[in-house]
């Protein structure tokens, strides 16, 4: 049993409040009847408006396309608001424009903690507990103060959404730049079978070269390469190998969808390995990790990387500026999420 995140590492102790919150929490009852209601709310979101939001979300995001009027601009902070956006409505019933002090307070809060849990300080006080010193009363220590902040800690519960989905984004659009056909092979497929139509969520499975983009965007760079540590709440085995309890257990997503003895070329960008025929099969796929601790937001990411990316696809063509002098660099930038280094894109509006 895995259920446990790990809280007794120095980042999931204060990220997680000290064991308490959905994330990084210990697997107590109290544990279980928090991630039940959470989920609960989001599927009945998933079911009512979640589809409402994230379509209003997808065209703020085209008319701020739009407005760019092809000038050449690194849309990650676009994304960024667009998906964070979704998870505030939903949360507070509010959205948020770029320019907010209180999200840009917010984000920076986020990048700094996300910035901190890939340090090599973090890893060294995780490592050697001994490092660790007593706090001062009121003290984050090496943590930013905003993790005091009661409703930045809740923010935290959804602190997966922002990177991941806008990494996923930018992830795609890379791949774009570095597999030529890709781009226009999903713009033809939206336009005969849509007929001119936005997407929805239920047109998936009539879209399946779109579907295959994202699965493979997903596999090759799955965003939490290592998920979150777990903790042996009891002792076990893996695939024979003895865990006594306590043991902490880093599931490496990446390893597995990088396995050549399940895809082939598993390091080359292949999404036709999806489609059929091709080899490739989602069961094997675990960018959201599995078991009892499985990401909540499973259901929400997918909406929302579908939709997002099918209607900027629909209306633009992204192409590189030609001050770019080389293609933007797939591998990522590894930290507790995959990160996609900084590039300018032109997103020139369909006829
Ligand atoms: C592309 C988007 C996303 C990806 C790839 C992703 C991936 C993951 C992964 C790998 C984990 C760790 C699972 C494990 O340790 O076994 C996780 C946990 C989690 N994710 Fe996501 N996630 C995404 C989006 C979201 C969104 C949109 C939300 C919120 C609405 C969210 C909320 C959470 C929460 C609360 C956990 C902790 C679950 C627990 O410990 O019980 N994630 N996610």
């Amino acid at each position: 049993m895995y259920h446990d995140s790990d809280s007794t590492l120095e980042t999931g102790n204060i990220v997680s409040g000290g064991g308490r919150n959905i994330s990084l929490g210990d697997y107590t009852e109290e544990w279980r009847a928090h991630r039940r209601l959470v989920h609960s709310a989001l599927h009945r979101c998933c079911q009512q408006s979640l589809h409402g939001v994230i379509e209003r979300q997808a065209l703020h995001l085209r008319k701020v396309l739009m407005d760019y009027q092809e000038t050449a601009v690194d849309l990650s902070e676009d994304f960024t608001v667009a998906a964070s956006n979704v998870i505030t409505t939903l949360a507070f019933g509010k959205e948020y424009d770029k320019t907010t002090p209180e999200l840009q307070e917010l984000h920076s809060c986020l990048n700094d903690i996300v910035a901190l849990w890939g340090s090599s300080w973090i890893s060294a006080l995780d490592s050697f507990p001994l490092l660790r010193r007593p706090q001062q009363p009121g003290s984050t220590g090496l943590w930013p103060s905003c993790c005091t902040d009661q409703r930045h800690r809740e923010l935290l519960l959804f602190k997966n959404l922002k990177h991941d989905i806008y990494t996923s984004c930018r992830l795609c659009l890379t791949s774009f730049f570095n597999v030529g056909q890709v781009q226009a092979n999903v713009y033809e497929e939206i336009r005969t079978v849509l007929e001119g139509r936005y997407p929805k969520y239920s047109d998936r499975h009539r879209l399946p070269v779109l579907s295959s983009l994202i699965n493979e965007m997903l596999r090759l760079r799955p965003v939490a390469p290592l998920a979150i540590p777990h903790r042996a709440i009891r002792d076990s085995s893996i695939a024979g190998y003895f865990i006594p309890k306590n043991t902490v257990i880093i599931p490496n997503l990446f390893g597995a969808h990088h396995d050549p003895a399940v895809w082939s070329e598993p390091y080359s960008f292949k999404p036709e390995r999806f489609l059929e025929g091709g080899g490739g099969s989602t069961r094997l796929l675990m960018p959201f990790g599995g078991g009892a601790r499985l990401c909540l937001g499973e259901t929400v990411a997918k909406i929302e990387l579908f939709l997002f990316t099918a209607y900027l696809l629909r209306d633009f063509q992204f192409v590189l500026p030609q001050s770019e002098g080389s293609l933007p660099d797939l591998r990522g930038v590894a930290s507790v999420v995959l990160k996609v280094k900084a590039y300018k894109v032109i997103a020139r509006p369909r006829p």
